[in-house]
């Protein structure tokens, strides 16, 4: 990867800037037209292009295979050789994406001040995008409970196909990483994978940031649809995307093909298509808010992302593996969860799910003196915990019900999340509770709590909606 391709048609010249870069310890391939460049591209993207901009007998020019390369292989450096007085189309070459260019005729301090600026440049790039790669290797999804397996396997089902799908699931349930994981075990891998962030960018701007710019002053501008060319475009929270935006994004998806703002050329593009949403499409629709033809486009697989909550058995996992993540990343203590901790996790409500449960680890781990396991005492309040006289503190909605019907409420509130904890586990919900396993269920069926397996995932609900008082 971090060879020097030479292209120019006169052989002296490739060959002696060949000559002079081998003896500066790099190693270099040559080509004398446009076929052979791209064909020694193609094998093998080099870390620098050497390119002259006029080539005889060849089918491109040099600034055709510059906008080629830069489309394709965007993180390999260019540098352009024009001849004496042709300063214009080494600028136009600028705009286009050159890294620099050389003026014929050359000296060599000049030649070797350039390649050495544009090298650095490129190794800079190449660690940027294994960094960028160990990134996409976070595309790990931790889990074991029934309701995240049953997605993982949708999820490995669609990674096979280029079919749009579009995640639903609330605030941090994993949407992002989820979209990550399929790109990431597609065919699309090792090509990019572009967020579009629907609800962080102005509407004025939405245009611009997905197709790009052209304009005199600043050529051309490539915007996100054509950055993401050959992997995939993930728009994050689709619900939020302006209506005008829309109705152009359902062009691109019909025709494959778009124009920059201010340009008139087709811009071709070949994307996979992830889309995500925490609200209510249908409904988004019925209030004219989405266009309905977009939503059948980009609603092909549907596959629902579990809150936190319909996964409580996951927490302990989640837990360990966030705490090993700040440990790699910050240096902070790994601390094992005690038993008390643990339960404490596994009960307490999380309306910010995955997200929350990662940024709480992070915070007792900052702040948490010593290194033995973490304690409960040092996880948050919640209004239904004991206090620190071991009192328990009574929600508003318990403390008006008579005692029966509190404690009912009370009993069917603790085993429903004491059941998904268990995963659905009866003999390991008796054992937690202290209670026989038959006892457990003629108390549950008392209770009206129902055990069934809904979508491959075992979870405890209501037998039937609670009478209206
Ligand atoms: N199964 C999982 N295993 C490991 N980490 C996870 C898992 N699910 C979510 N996370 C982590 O939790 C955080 C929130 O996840 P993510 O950003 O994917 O959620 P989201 O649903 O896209 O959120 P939003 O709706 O706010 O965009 C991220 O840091 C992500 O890496």
């Amino acid at each position: 990867m971090s060879d020097i391709l030479i292209v120019d048609d006169e052989r002296d010249i490739r060959e002696l800037v060949s000559d002079i870069l081998e003896d500066e310890g790099y190693s270099t391939r040559l080509a004398g037209n446009s076929d052979e460049c791209m064909a020694a591209i193609n094998a093998e993207p080099p870390g620098l292009l050497i390119l002259d901009i006029w080539l005889k007998d060849s089918r491109m020019d040099g600034i055709d295979i510059l906008k080629a390369v830069k489309r394709d292989n965007p993180d390999v450096p260019v540098v352009i050789i024009s001849g004496h007085g042709n300063i214009e189309i080494a600028v136009a070459a600028i705009k286009q994406g050159a890294y620099d260019f050389i003026e014929k005729p050359f000296n060599i301090d000049q030649l070797m001040v350039v390649i050495r600026r544009a090298m650095e440049t490129s190794r800079l790039r190449r660690e940027n995008a294994s960094l960028k790669r160990k990134e996409v290797s976070n595309s790990d999804m931790i889990g074991k409970s029934a309701a995240f397996r049953a997605m993982l396997s949708q999820l490995d089902k669609v990674t096979k196909s280029n079919g749009r799908v579009m995640l639903r699931g609330p605030a941090g349930s994993g949407k992002e990483i989820a979209a990550r994981y399929i790109h990431a075990h597609s065919n699309r891998a090792n090509a990019p994978f572009v967020t579009v962030n629907c609800a962080g960018v102005e509407p004025e701007r939405m245009e611009e940031v997905l197709f790009g710019r052209e304009s005199a002053e600043r050529g051309v501008e490539s915007g996100l649809l054509e950055q993401a060319h050959g992997g995939v475009v993930y728009f994050d929270e689709v619900a939020d995307m302006p209506l005008g935006t829309q109705s152009k994004i359902l062009r691109v998806l019909v025709d494959q093909q778009f124009q920059r703002v201010g340009g008139s050329d087709n811009v071709r593009v070949d994307l996979r298509v992830i889309s995500s949403t925490n609200r209510d499409l249908e409904s988004e629709i019925a209030a004219d808010r989405f266009r309905e033809e977009l939503y059948h486009r980009l609603n092909v697989v549907p596959i629902a992302v579990p809150s936190l909550e319909e996964r409580r058995e996951d927490i302990p996992v989640l837990a360990k593996h966030f705490i090993e993540m700040c440990n790699e990343t910050q240096g902070l203590p790994v601390r094992e969860l005690s038993e008390e901790a643990v339960a404490l996790l596994q009960t307490m409500s999380w309306p910010g799910n995955v997200r929350q449960l990662k940024n709480l680890v992070e915070r007792v781990l900052i702040l948490g003196d010593g290194t033995g396991p973490i304690e409960a005492r040092e996880l948050p309040n919640e209004e239904e915990k004991a206090d620190d006289s071991g009192r328990v503190v009574l929600s508003g909605a318990l403390a008006t019900l008579p005692l029966r019907e509190a404690r009912e409420a009370f009993e069917r509130e603790y085993l429903l999340t004491q059941i998904n904890r268990f995963g659905g586990n009866i003999s390991r919900t008796a054992s937690f509770v202290g209670m026989e396993r038959s006892a457990l269920h003629r108390k549950l069926k008392s209770l009206g709590v129902v055990t069934s397996n809904k979508s491959g995932a075992r979870v405890a609900q209501l037998d039937e909606p609670e009478p209206a008082e």
